[in-house]
């Protein structure tokens, strides 16, 4: 198996393969928040116009998303697992878009299939992806704002790589790694509320979840999240 690694749209744009977009803080933790929850459909969009329209044509569709971090205007939560967990999703139409990790989704159109990549599933989504035995597996790490590294995108592609060759590594230690990291510090700033510390917590709940998430392209371009099974 060879593997991958690349970043931002641009290496979405390029990815070949098992296609894994990685975005720990925090769409592909907050889309497994949800999926957990058996909403009826999550159709991933990069444009928030896109998001506004798939309301427009189902009324009770719930918006999730933000733009540097923030809940849109006029959305229903913002990109936040702290919001999502606490919610009723069972049966309900969401549509989520967000600054990186949607952006990956959507351009990623090269891939034979495409998975959605965060700690919280990351060991499903590796025993997936070894049970398909493919040639090529490419992790793409969306950072911040789709254009920065970040470590916790950087030592989740790292985690997934180990669990993929079956070499050994230790969740307790990565998390404790991205508790003491300058990653966190957000989520522990009384200044920007719209990232809660509870929100660093659910996200570095490491393989909380035991079902990968695929990313399906739709005609119209978007793309549904679908639980594995
Ligand atoms: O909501 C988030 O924490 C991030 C903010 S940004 O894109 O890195 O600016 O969004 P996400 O798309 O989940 O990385």
């Amino acid at each position: 198996m060879k593997i991958v690694v690349s970043d931002f749209v641009e290496g979405a744009q390029t990815a070949e393969g098992v296609v894994v977009i990685i975005d720990v803080f925090r769409a592909f933790s907050v889309a497994c928040y949800c999926l957990a929850q058996a909403p009826q459909q999550i159709i991933a969009v990069g444009a928030i116009e896109q998001a506004l329209e798939l309301k427009s044509a189902r009324p009770e569709t719930l918006l999730i998303g933000e733009r540097e971090g923030k809940k849109l205007p006029g959305f229903d939560f913002g990109n936040s697992p702290t919001e999502l967990a606490s919610e009723a999703l069972q049966g309900k139409y969401i549509a989520h878009t967000t600054h990186a990790g949607t952006q990956g989704l959507v351009n990623a159109k090269k891939a034979k299939m495409v998975l959605t990549g965060a700690l919280v599933n990351a060991k499903a989504t590796a025993e997936y992806i070894r049970s398909l035995r493919p040639e090529v597996v490419t992790l793409v790490r969306m950072g911040w704002k789709a254009e920065e590294n970040t470590e916790e995108d950087d030592v989740c592609a790292q985690y997934l790589k180990s669990l993929l060759l079956g070499e050994p590594c230790v969740p307790e230690d990565i998390k404790s790694q991205l508790l003491a990291s300058p990653c966190a510090a957000r989520f522990l700033d009384p200044e920007q509320p719209w990232n809660p510390e509870s929100d660093l917590h659910l996200c570095l709940d490491i393989d909380r979840f035991d079902f990968p998430v695929e990313a399906i392209t739709r005609q119209d371009g978007t793309v549904e999240l679908r639980r594995v099974t």
